[in-house]
């Protein structure tokens, strides 16, 4: 079994012959045995730190779309397990997608995957997404019925938030819900975003280190929040359940956009007197990363 090997391309499937809505050829025989066992070794390790750590609806998932460590999913094969539950369906994609191509494929139940497996070299740490990130942190919740229409709801309402120029406020909305959102559920707060889910590091930094706020979801002050791309949030937003997520999102986000645009940004750590703090963060993580 060879290793990637150093001039192997970061990501191969860069240049495939793609449609025109960006989907392209997953060519699942096309991948390496070094690339399988990656995934395998990355899903092994995920799943001993989000055992207990995980919403549940995410764990219960991952079995229901038989996701193992069984080499890298065929996005066809697991896409017919998960239509058979909600109608939602994994489409590859060779990167990153423009934002109104990926709310169109939202907005009809296709959840872009990238095909591509973060090399050897980026095996604890990447920025753009990959198979990893997509499968393991993204589709399970995709397979809980009230998560899947939120999903779709956020698909068309991105679609409008671009006509209305306040796409920005929406990201802010996916960014810490899709991404980087918490839920209380009996055992205590547990993890339903992708971006948590999928990184070992974080899963355990968001539920138990002192340093992040952790505050109850409020859409509008969700809009006004930047966030931070390149490390762990400095906030976490915790939504009670996923049908307290829709029903906040059945609103008609015009008059949302309207407040949002008149107040000012808030920076990612910081706090305001309407916040429902569940606890109130030390920030001493961000502090000792910026220096003394
Ligand atoms: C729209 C969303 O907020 C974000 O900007 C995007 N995410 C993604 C994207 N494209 C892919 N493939 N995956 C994403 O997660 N394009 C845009
Ligand atoms: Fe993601």
């Amino acid at each position: 079994m060879t290793l990637d090997t150093k001039d192997a391309p970061k990501n191969r499937y860069a240049g495939a012959p793609r449609a025109a809505d960006f989907t392209i050829d997953q060519d699942w025989a096309s991948y390496s045995a070094a690339e399988h066992d990656r995934w395998d070794r990355l899903f092994r390790r995920q799943l001993e730190v989000t055992i207990g750590r995980a919403s549940q609806t995410a764990l219960n998932a991952m079995a229901a779309l038989q996701l193992s460590a069984s080499g890298i999913p065929d996005m066809e094969q697991l896409s017919d397990r998960l239509e058979a539950i909600t109608g939602w369906r994994v489409v590859p994609v060779a990167e990153l997608v423009p934002d109104e191509v990926f709310f169109d494929h939202l907005a009809n139940r296709r959840f872009p995957a990238g095909a591509f497996i973060r090399p050897e070299a980026e095996f604890d740490y990447l920025q753009e997404p990959d198979i990893f990130h997509d499968i393991f942190g993204h589709v399970p919740m995709l397979a809980n019925p009230v998560f899947a229409d939120f999903m779709e709801a956020y698909g068309k309402g991105g679609q409008r938030a671009m006509q209305l120029s306040q796409l920005h406020n929406l990201a802010r909305l996916y960014w810490y819900t899709v991404e980087f959102g918490l839920i209380r559920e009996a055992g205590g707060l547990r993890i339903y975003g992708a971006g948590i889910l999928s990184s070992p590091n974080e899963t355990v930094f968001a539920l138990e280190d002192d340093s992040p706020n952790r505050i109850g979801f409020d859409l509008a002050r969700i809009m006004r929040t930047k966030y931070i791309i390149d490390d762990f949030q400095q906030t976490y937003f915790v939504i009670d359940s996923f049908e307290a997520l829709l029903e906040a999102c059945y609103k008609d986000f015009g008059s949302v956009y309207g407040d949002v645009k008149i107040k000012h940004d808030l920076e990612p750590d910081e706090t305001i007197q309407t916040d429902a703090i569940i606890t109130r963060g030390t920030l001493d993580y961000f502090r000792t990363k910026s220096g003394p």
